[in-house]
């Protein structure tokens, strides 16, 4: 089973699935001042509208929490996306034992606490998530940093809460709260984008990536569960 650790890490995953080896491997560090700004990013917008859920399935991935929020009303297009539209499909986090790291992009070198993940697929042009995944615009993910501050945030704790249901990898439970993924996107909509790869494997080269320059802010509870 893959891991992080020295042995069955992201240095020997190419082994088990050849695409980790390959030239388009995410996460990577942002490098801010090489970084370029795209005029026609300006011109088309990024614009997203999301549904309110409830009743959505946590499953415990063994590598953090993943939501299940097939949301066949919502809509991710424009920015880097081209005409396409991409759909929600989940939404999961990735973070460490410590609120000193545990983001999977860096910026500059440094880690944020945690990252979330809202994982979109191109229901323009495949008639599935897994067919999309097999193609270099397949999915869309948009990134969000955490930063560990005195403030919680309110819908991260709806899920939170609910982990104690879920310790053990496998195991899944309902969210009753209503849950709305807009208000996980931080108010400062800058993003940097890049042509990436799922970040765990099978690690297929099928992401546009969109990682949000602002961080939100979450407790230290919130994001160095384990
Ligand atoms: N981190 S990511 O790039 O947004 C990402 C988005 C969608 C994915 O399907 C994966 N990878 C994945 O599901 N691998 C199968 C078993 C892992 C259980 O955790 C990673
Ligand atoms: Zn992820």
């Amino acid at each position: 089973e893959w891991g992080y650790s020295p042995t069955n890490g992201p240095d020997v995953w190419a082994r088990l699935f050849p695409q980790a080896g390959g030239a388009r491997q995410s996460p990577v560090d942002i490098c801010t001042s090489i970084a370029s700004s795209d005029s026609n990013l300006e011109m088309k917008k990024l614009t997203f509208a999301y549904e309110s859920q409830s009743d959505l399935r946590i499953l415990n991935t063994g590598h953090g929490w993943k939501v299940e929020a097939p949301q066949s009303g919502s809509r991710l297009e424009g920015g880097p996306l081209g005409e396409d539209i991409y759909q929600l499909e989940q939404f999961h986090c990735h973070w460490g034992e410590t609120s000193a790291e545990g983001s999977e992009h860096t910026v500059d070198g440094r880690a944020y606490a945690g990252e979330l993940h809202l994982v979109h697929w191109n229901t323009t042009k495949y008639q599935s998530f897994a067919e999309a995944a097999q193609h270099p615009d397949g999915l869309a993910v948009l990134g969000v940093f955490f930063d560990v501050g005195n403030e919680s945030n309110d819908e991260i704790e709806k899920i939170v809460s609910t982990l104690s249901e879920i310790k053990f990898k496998g195991q899944f439970t309902d969210i009753p709260d209503v849950i709305d993924p807009t208000t996980f996107l931080p108010s400062g909509l800058g993003y940097w984008t890049y042509l990436g790869s799922l970040t765990t494997p099978p690690c297929n080269e099928c992401v546009i990536w969109i990682v949000y320059k602002e961080p939100i802010t979450v407790t230290e509870e919130q994001v160095t569960y384990h």
